[in-house]
């Protein structure tokens, strides 16, 4: 069987424990690989040669060399498209069609932008007077921030890794990854990648393994490691936010949400329609942007509902090589178990079960994946765990509200604040009320509508830092100021 190492120092190694686990395949619940697992050792390992590569070539490199061999990555993805496509699917389960359009371009994408970018930002600088008449000049430089660790989630795994190691790269850090146990293989591909792009070895360093008593605590514990980026549930943020506090060392934190899309009646519905639907289906409803919270104006809620079921119940369901189907599996049968959890609380709350609710049907070699029907509720208290919690599953819960003022307090009334989407065709009403919602991102009569120089982020228990475009310079550099006296 296809065994998947570590990436260390510019070579695949194995665990000096021998330690192991599955890597299954959640369209039919098979293993299709064995992963190493890191212990401290390689951890340790890898972390040594990430501060090597730093001190040493990729450190001494000029930023146009740098940003030239970042461009080689993102073609190499480019080169290998498909292998990187073959592979997302296999730990996924996802769509080809979704990851051939999302995840694989952006994966190269994310190399491309941040060298791009780093070449082109400015730097401060502020003359100043001084007692004796002669003055001084201020300026600051950027320098990177070190050995960074880039701990990074399932849902789209090479998107999100590389969301963060490409900046990290661009502005000369050197990197240490801990993908999520659940879809290692493309992060360690990548490695092939970054070698025959001319990356020098320990620059780009990957670690396999579990979070709590494993690698990723292994390496938020590593006190040679300058700061940690992390895209995952809000818990896990803590606890990484806690290993970070010894040593000070800085975090960027992507974390969950739970978020809210507000549907006015002077909305063009069939927008609304068509973008609720991504928002709560796509990638079988795991996207941390996706809607789980649907707020729709009184005088089109029973339209809104009969429309928004009739397109769910039009998804098809099938493995990722089925051209017809846009709606594959959970990633895992572990994650099916909490999704149905919330499908059967739901009930137990007196949810009416407007389509789904439960498992589908699948042709014998697909019945031990990790399917569920895509589901829709409206009558839940607001109070219910299925409208408080992230469930990060294909479903949503539909609300009607009565004023653009309920709405809002709707919208803000959990401890979340990543992401909404508005839709109204009233230019005011759009202003105003992205305005008031708490979420680092809104969107209005659009989802998932990415331009990588913009802040991206959550706010309130969604995340600490924005990331992108020269945002990502905050977390992935050191400013430096320079006060020269004339
Ligand atoms: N805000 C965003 O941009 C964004 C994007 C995607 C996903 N998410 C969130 O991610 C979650 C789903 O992803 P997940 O289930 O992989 O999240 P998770 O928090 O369970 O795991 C994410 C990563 O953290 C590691 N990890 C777990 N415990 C750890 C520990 N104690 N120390 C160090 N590392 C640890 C995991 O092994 C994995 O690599 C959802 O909550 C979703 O909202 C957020
Ligand atoms: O699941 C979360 C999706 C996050 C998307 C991004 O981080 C991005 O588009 O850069």
């Amino acid at each position: 069987m296809k065994e998947i190492k570590h990436y260390i120092n510019g070579e695949y190694v194995g665990s000096a424990s021998g330690k192991q686990f599955d890597n299954v395949n959640p369209v039919n619940g098979q293993t299709f690989a064995r992963v190493h697992e890191a212990g401290r050792e390689e951890v340790d390992a890898a972390v040594k040669a990430a501060r090597a590569a730093l001190n040493g070539p990729w450190g001494k490199m000029t930023l146009d060399e740098r940003t030239r061999i970042l461009h080689k990555v993102a073609d190499g993805i480019n080169e290998r498209f498909d292998e990187f496509l073959e592979a997302e699917c296999l730990d996924t389960g996802k769509p080809k069609k979704m990851a051939s359009h999302i995840d694989i371009p952006r994966g190269a994408a994310n190399f491309k932008v941040f060298a791009d970018m780093i070449k082109n930002v400015p730097t401060e600088s502020f003359e100043m007077a001084t007692p004796d008449g002669s003055g001084a000049l201020n300026y600051a430089v950027r320098r990177p921030k070190g050995v960074i660790g880039v701990i990074s989630p399932w849902n789209l795994p090479l998107l999100l890794m590389t969301w963060k190691v490409g900046p990290a790269l661009a502005c000369g850090n050197t990197v240490v990854v801990k993908p999520s146990e659940e879809t290692p293989t493309t992060t360690a591909l990548l490695g092939e990648v970054m070698k025959d792009a001319g990356v020098p070895d320990g620059v780009y360093n990957v670690v396999h393994g579990f979070g709590g008593d494993s690698a990723g605590q292994f390496l938020t514990e590593h006190q040679d490691v300058d700061g940690f980026t992390f895209t995952g549930e809000t818990t896990t943020g803590e606890t990484i936010m806690k290993s970070a506090a010894k040593g000070i060392r800085d975090i960027s934190l992507e974390l969950g949400g739970k978020n809210a899309g507000l549907v006015f009646a002077d909305c063009d519905m069939d927008k609304a329609i068509e973008g609720t639907m991504r928002s709560a289906f796509v990638n079988c409803g795991q996207v941390c942007l996706g809607t789980e919270r649907v707020y729709v104006e009184r005088s089109i809620f029973d339209e809104f509902v009969s429309r928004l079921k009739a397109e769910a119940e039009k998804l098809r369901i099938g493995p990722p090589d089925d051209d017809a189907a846009n709606f594959g599996p959970l990633v895992s049968l572990k994650h099916r178990e909490k999704v149905l959890s919330y499908y059967q609380k739901a009930v137990e709350d007196g949810a009416t079960v407007v389509t789904g609710g439960g498992v589908p049907d699948m042709p014998e070699q697909y019945a031990g994946g990790a399917w569920v029907q895509p589901t829709i509720w409206t009558g839940l208290s607001e109070d219910s765990p299925v409208v408080t919690d992230e469930i990060f599953g294909p479903c949503c819960h539909i609300q009607p509200f009565d004023s653009e003022e309920e709405a809002i307090e709707l919208a803000n009334r959990l401890p979340y604040g990543l992401a909404s989407a508005i839709w109204t065709e009233n230019v005011s009403r759009a202003h105003r009320v992205a305005g008031q919602v708490e979420a680092g991102i809104i969107w209005v009569n659009s989802w998932f509508l990415r331009d990588l120089r913009t802040p991206f982020g959550g706010s309130k228990q969604s995340g600490i830092g924005r990331e992108g475009g020269v945002h990502s310079l905050e977390f992935y550099t050191e400013m430096k100021n320079v006060c020269i006296k004339l």
